[in-house]
């Protein structure tokens, strides 16, 4: 299968004794340019799938057709695995058992599903969470939905920032039971509670956000923590780009005068056009 040896790639590092930071990944572009940049792995966040695909905040309002297609759009471009941050699966159990089944056939080396409760409930202001049967509900459901076993399943738990550390624990290992891969927490807020959640558990960890104490990359490596995020800067930085360009030219700037645009060959590297124009000559007989 085409995608293997990319979920191979995301198993080696999981399996590994090191721990990386992804890329933060969301269109063709972005891919490419963490792929030439030697990043191991993509993270497609659900947060920028929103942002990059409607303009909107990370509300749940994307559909799982519009996330495939965007993460289909990534495979196509690069060859860089890619973890997507799946939500809660789309609705219930077998909604997420639809969903893995979506992202795998678009290409994701690995997803994430979770135990937020979303959309939002009426009427509730904080993030809730879903049982724990329900949660390992879904885990099955997403192991089940699985046809390309090296696929990647994690299974992802906010618990700790919304009821407690105790309760994230009791989580975790109710989905470590289920088969899934690996362990993906969000909202840890120190170094005693990432150690509490590494004795407690066998699975390598992802960890979402932390606070700066557990921003030590050999640190978290020491406490099987295989990958960190890092936020998605990338396309902060972008839309602070497009901003400021946009603006300049309002203003009258003339394009030639414009800062902050790429060199014509890292676009042409961005386009691939070196391949581009290789298969021109080779399939439209255009000389070189
Ligand atoms: O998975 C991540 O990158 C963090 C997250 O939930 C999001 O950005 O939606
Ligand atoms: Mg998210």
């Amino acid at each position: 299968m085409a995608f293997r040896s990319r979920r191979e790639k995301l198993r080696s590092i999981l399996t590994g004794s090191a721990c990386v930071h992804p890329g933060s990944v969301y269109d063709a572009i972005s891919i490419r340019i963490a792929e030439d940049l030697g990043f191991p792995l993509g993270m497609f966040g659900g947060s920028v799938a929103s942002l990059a695909v409607l303009g909107d905040p990370d509300v749940t309002l994307i559909t799982l057709t519009e996330l495939a297609e965007q993460m289909r759009r990534m495979s196509r471009a690069a060859t860089l695995p890619v973890l997507v941050d799946a939500d809660h699966g789309y609705g219930n159990a077998l909604n997420v058992r639809r969903t893995v089944q979506e992202l795998e056939t678009a290409g994701a080396a690995g997803l994430t599903i979770e135990d937020t409760l979303l959309p939002a409930a009426f009427g509730e202001a904080k993030t809730q969470l879903i049982s724990l049967e329900e949660g390992v509900g879904k885990m099955k459901a997403a192991l089940d939905g699985r046809s390309d076993p090296s696929l990647v399943i994690m299974g992802r738990t906010g618990a700790a920032s919304v009821t407690s550390i105790e309760d994230a624990i009791r989580r975790a290992r109710a989905y470590e039971a289920t088969g899934v891969d690996a362990l993906f927490f969000t909202g840890i807020k120190s170094r005693a509670e990432l150690e509490a959640i590494v004795a407690a558990t066998r699975l390598p960890i992802v960890l979402g956000g932390a606070p700066d104490e557990l921003n030590a990359i050999d640190y978290l490596a020491n406490q099987r923590v295989r990958i960190a995020l890092q936020g998605h800067a990338p396309i902060a930085a972008a839309t602070q780009a497009v901003y400021e360009t946009q603006k300049a030219l309002r203003e009258g700037t003339p394009p030639k005068n414009l800062k902050g645009l790429p060199s014509p060959d890292l676009t042409s590297r961005v386009m691939r056009e070196a391949d581009v124009k290789a298969r021109s000559a080779g399939f439209l007989g255009l000389k070189k």
